[in-house]
């Protein structure tokens, strides 16, 4: 894209001690001593949420939905993730009142268009799938294949921005689930949503106020998936 810088990615090739002079410390000799740390907040809730997040089921997201401050909140934070180049690799599409009905009526008319013989049942799903969540936030991927910055590094910065908005989502006392379906994975659904041809949906971020506890599912031992790497 032309507004992107030619050299985006002048932060490769050898590392800098120090992380590099980008965040504009100079560069330190690797032979240095490290400088004292200095003190930074932390933060016992910010832990406690984190520790506990886990999905809430669609069925459990109920009005009221994030209003327009607590859902701007949470856009301004899932814009504040790792974005190698400052590509802005990303976009949002809310999906909210109203705009869910019509959005996924549009979705049924196409789904019965692939699928003709569709179960007289099925015909409004999507119409009752949009209209669950209070809110569906769509995390578009829009890597720049001409850019430097290799497309994985783009795709997991949008990766990043939904796991950071269900954060936000949490942090303000509501549930969310990260969802893929059909309207995200067909091409002709998702441009439908305005998704664009060189785009990709990287998830529908449904939110709501929690209507129960969930369950935890089982996490990892830690064992299974961390290893020390040794020579
Ligand atoms: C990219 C992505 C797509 C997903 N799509 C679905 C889906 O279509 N259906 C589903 O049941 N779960 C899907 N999941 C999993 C749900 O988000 C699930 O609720 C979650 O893994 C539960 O884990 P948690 O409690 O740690 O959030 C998806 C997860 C990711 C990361």
């Amino acid at each position: 894209m032309a507004d992107r810088p030619a050299d985006a990615d002048a932060s490769a090739g050898a590392p800098e001690a120090g992380g590099g002079h980008r965040h504009g410390a100079p560069a330190r000799p690797a032979d240095a001593p490290p400088p004292a740390p200095i003190p930074v907040p932390t933060s016992a809730e910010m832990l406690a949420l984190l520790e506990a997040r886990r999905s809430l089921p669609l069925r459990a997201l109920v009005p009221p939905g994030p209003d327009a401050a607590a859902l701007d909140r949470m856009l301004a934070i899932a814009a504040r993730v790792p974005d190698h180049g400052r590509l802005v690799p990303w976009r949002f599409i809310v999906l909210d009142g109203e705009a869910r009905r019509a959005a996924g009526e549009r979705l049924d008319a196409l789904y019965l268009a692939q699928n003709p013989d569709l179960a007289a049942d099925k015909r409004t799903m999507w119409r009752d799938y949009l209209l669950r969540a209070p809110v569906t936030v769509v995390v578009v991927s829009r890597p720049d294949p001409a850019a430097k910055i290799p497309v994985l590094n783009q795709v997991l910065s949008a990766g990043a921005a939904a796991m950071n908005l269900i954060s936000a989502a949490t942090a303000l006392g509501f549930g969310a689930q990260w969802l893929l379906k059909w309207p995200g994975r067909d091409s002709a659904a998702a441009a439908l949503l305005g998704v664009g041809e060189n785009e990709q949906v990287a998830g529908f971020i449904h939110i709501g106020s929690p209507s129960e506890v969930a369950p935890d599912r089982p996490r990892p031992a830690r064992a299974d998936v961390v290893t020390r790497w040794r020579p």
